[in-house]
């Protein structure tokens, strides 16, 4: 194995383990966000991506796929229990989108925890050459910027947080507190989605550890009496905007948006919502405020459907088995109670889609709902306005979720507030034309210039000004 300049560290390796006949050699290249995010950055740069696999006890070597080293990290069944489903998402992913699911602490999984994170730093340092860069990402591996800096001191660490960080009040819940934030602090560069999880972190750190922090610059001293910076910095993500854009206009695709209305009956209106089915998402507030509004008569299934794609997601979760379970409850009632013979009021579908058919469903629907509780961004919201070439589209939008710090022209609601979200719904229904492109235009605007590539490359230009800090210091 040759060493990279580049490696980037992720739970999940940027492909997934292709059916019989697909792929290119037994892989396919995974549909997520961050896999898009970073393949420029990965095609520019001699770069290698450290990854699980995505399937229990997957021994693969290291293999090539698409000009970059993909590095695969193995998990048994009782790793993926522990430290995915365990660690990461029932106790970090609760803690960290403000306990809306009550996180669970088992010391098991930390252990667990731990011993995977350890893993994946070795694969990191084995991969990387000398003095060269480690780009870490998420809450799944808080653990390695320190391990890395203590194996590897040669190397400049960037972390990037993709969920929220939560308030030092909800934080200090975490028995191992102390130690999550030393994983992080070992990193060169720590980036969030917004101003306010970097002020969280920032907090959390001074009140534990009493360091200084001065413009999210942080001085972390090192056992031997050295110290170093960390610098703590929103860096909001974004989506590949030009080619949302340009798949929009693909007349295939137009024609399928169109299909689709059509087999909903052609409404006047339809609301749309996509989200993995996670109880961040508000999916039950969502549907409470549409069943609410067709129970009140301010909507009928003739004029108005939900389409909501729940996509599947970390199943064997207590809190994702029960959260499926309630949603699906409720729409079988709200459908039951208002559906006719030729409309329905909601098509669900708890299935995952491919990109071009996502955007065709983003140009079937009028109204584009995202009502998260908290989310760390939330890429849909950003792809829905990509897309909409015609500046025709109503977002409504969560001020809980990330996106809105850049999306100011959206309709921005509180999901909790179920009597506006209603308001809000009928407001999106309603509006006229003008006003909709006015507000489109300047959303388009914002994702337009703030694309995929300004992220990395603002993140990129951190983290080369904190290497040329660290040599002028040690010239
Ligand atoms: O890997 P999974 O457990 O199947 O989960 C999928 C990913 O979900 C999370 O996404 C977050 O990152 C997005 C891009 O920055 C952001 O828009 C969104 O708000 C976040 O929730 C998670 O952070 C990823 O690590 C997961 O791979
Ligand atoms: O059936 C689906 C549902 C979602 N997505 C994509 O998954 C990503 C979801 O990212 P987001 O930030 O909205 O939420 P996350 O799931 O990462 O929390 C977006 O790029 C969606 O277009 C997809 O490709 N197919």
């Amino acid at each position: 194995m040759t060493q990279a300049e580049f490696v980037v560290v992720a739970n999940r390796l940027p492909v997934d383990k292709a059916g019989p006949g697909e792929g290119e050699d037994g892989w396919r290249r995974s549909p997520g966000g961050l896999v898009t995010a970073l393949e420029p950055v990965m095609k520019e740069t001699d770069g290698a991506w450290v990854g699980w696999p995505g399937q229990a006890d997957l021994e693969v070597e290291p293999f090539d796929f698409d000009g970059t080293q993909l590095i695969p990290v193995a998990l048994s069944a009782d790793e993926i229990e522990k430290y995915y489903e365990g660690f990461s998402n029932d106790t970090i992913w609760p803690l960290y989108h403000d306990v809306i699911a009550a996180p669970r602490y088992r010391r098991v999984w930390w252990d667990s925890y731990v011993r995977v994170n350890r893993r994946f730093a070795e694969a990191a340092a084995n991969a990387v050459k000398e003095n060269g860069t480690v780009w870490v990402q998420d809450y799944q591996l808080q653990l390695v910027p320190k391990m890395l800096r203590e194996m590897r001191p040669d190397l400049t660490i960037g972390y990037f947080h993709h969920i929220p960080f939560p308030a030092y009040g909800l934080y200090s819940q975490l028995p191992w507190r102390r130690l999550v934030l030393e994983g992080l602090l070992g990193a060169d560069v720590i980036g969030f989605q917004r101003v306010a999880d970097a002020g969280n972190f920032a907090r959390a750190v001074r009140r534990l550890f009493r360091y200084e922090t001065r413009a999210g610059r942080i001085t972390v001293p090192g056992e031997d009496g050295t110290a170093h910076t960390a610098l703590a910095k929103a860096f909001p993500i974004s989506i590949a905007a030009e080619t949302y854009m340009e798949l929009a206009k693909k007349p295939e695709v137009q024609a399928r948006a169109k299909e689709i209305r059509e087999g909903l009956g052609n409404p006047k209106a339809i609301l749309l919502g996509v989200d993995r089915l996670d109880y961040t998402k508000g999916i039950r507030h969502r549907l409470k405020a549409f069943g609410e509004l067709l129970e009140d008569g301010r909507v009928t299934v003739d004029d108005v459907t939900l389409v909501q794609v729940a996509s599947p997601s970390r199943e064997r979760v207590e809190a994702y088995v029960q959260l499926r379970d309630e949603i699906e409850l409720t729409v079988a009632r709200i459908n039951g109670d208002h559906d006719t013979f030729g409309h329905s009021a909601i098509r669900y579908l708890h299935q995952g889609y491919p990109r071009e058919e996502m955007v065709a469903l983003f140009l079937a629907a009028d109204v584009m709902l995202v009502t998260a509780l908290r989310d760390g961004m939330n890429l849909v919201a950003k792809e829905y306005v990509a897309t909409r070439n015609d500046n025709r589209g109503v977002l409504v939008l969560s001020e809980f979720a990330g996106a809105a710090d850049e999306l100011g022209s959206a309709l921005k609601v509180n999901p909790h507030d179920i009597d506006t979200l209603k308001d809000t719904i009928i407001q999106a229904i309603e509006m006229p034309e003008a006003d909709q492109a006015r507000r489109m235009r300047s959303m388009r605007k914002r994702v337009l210039e703030h694309d995929v590539k300004a992220w990395s490359d603002s993140f990129l230009a951190a983290l080369d000004d904190a290497r040329a800090a660290k040599e002028r210091a040690t010239r």
